[in-house]
């Protein structure tokens, strides 16, 4: 008897629909870094995409590789195997269409605020006009509360002013995409918190493509629209992604009381330590040293027989 499989008809939609393009896609990416035996494979197996305007936050343990993620989705690196390609095209490079902001503010030490922004802006915008540009430098010196400080050097900067110039740097440069890499983590928790909101109401007036590698779940929950784990390394591969259902704007003393938070903040932490766990049980199943059988051997005395003497009974007279 033969039985006709009907597709579900709301299943049959959704098939048929044309999904969006995603403006971020890698598939069966690895990556590892040296030769012969010191060779690490670090990462293994990547598959992402990311939606045009979707806020994405990539969470991980220290080391498992999430730097170099990002520095592949930049351009900095590239995958040893795997297609990475946004808007269709493989990434080859870095580009301004994808703005990096990195731990490490990297600002040019004999710059002012404004001078380290401007010639972001004059590099990428050579054929506007100079007040133009000018103009330009100074709503992204606003956007980001410098306005009073624009004169001065790094040096002269607090860490969080350091991260808002590195921030304003790369924003007024308009990428598609926002690449942030682990933007707040040098910061004192205070700060790192108000920055957390300042960029989140920048993100929500622009509503850019945005990555961000966190190592704070609570951030990630905070700003994304989806969260990616990013397993341990090495071999550290992409576990399911969690969606992040609480409506914007968020406010971070709001969220701690939301059960959705709770409930994710919760599902997510689980989710890394059980897979940290289980590498660190692989890697010790890995080290054992196997059991050795002894022979059931009876020790024998090394020492040397006792050298005859003079008063030794045993030498003659
Ligand atoms: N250029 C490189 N050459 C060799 N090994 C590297 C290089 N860059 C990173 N690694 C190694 O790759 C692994 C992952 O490093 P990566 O910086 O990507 O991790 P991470 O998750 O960003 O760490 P953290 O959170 O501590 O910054 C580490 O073992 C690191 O030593």
């Amino acid at each position: 008897m033969s039985v006709a499989i009907r597709p579900n008809p709301s299943i049959q939609t959704r098939v048929q629909a044309n999904p969006p393009q995603p403006v971020l896609r890698m598939q069966s990416v690895c990556k590892g870094y040296g030769a012969g035996a010191t060779r690490s494979e670090v990462l293994t197996n990547i598959n992402l995409n990311v939606r045009e305007g979707e806020f994405l936050a990539v969470v991980g343990f220290s080391g498992s590789g999430k730097s170099t993620f990002m520095k592949l989705l930049a351009g900095l690196e590239s995958a040893d195997s795997g297609v990475i390609e946004m808007d269709g095209t493989p990434i080859a490079g870095p580009g301004p269409e994808r703005g990096l902001v990195f731990q490490n503010y990297s600002l040019l030490p004999w710059l002012t605020v404004r001078g380290n922004i401007s010639l972001s802006v004059d590099s990428v915008f050579r054929h506007w006009g100079k007040g133009e540009r000018r103009d330009h430098v100074e709503k992204f010196i606003e956007m980001v509360g410098l306005a009073h400080a624009a004169h001065r050097r790094p040096h002269e900067l607090s860490g969080g002013m350091r991260q808002r110039v590195s921030l304003a740097r790369t924003l007024a440069m308009k990428p598609k995409i926002l690449l942030l890499d682990e933007p707040l983590s040098a910061l004192d928790a205070l700060t790192r918190c108000v920055l957390q909101e300042e960029i989140l109401k920048i993100w929500e007036e622009e509503r850019q493509t945005c990555v961000m590698i966190t190592n704070d779940v609570d951030e990630a929950i905070l700003v994304a629209d989806r969260i990616v784990p990013l397993n341990p390394g090495p071999n550290a591969s992409l576990g399911p992604a969690f969606t992040v259902e609480l409506d914007r704007p968020r406010r971070a003393t709001e969220l701690n009381s939301n059960p959705h938070f709770r409930g994710l903040r919760n599902a997510v932490t689980n989710y890394l330590v059980a897979v940290r766990q289980k590498s660190r049980d692989d890697e010790a199943a890995k080290s054992v040293v196997p059991k050795i059988e002894l022979p059931n051997l009876q020790p024998r005395s090394l020492a040397l027989p006792r050298k005859a003497t003079m008063n030794s009974p045993l030498v003659s007279k």
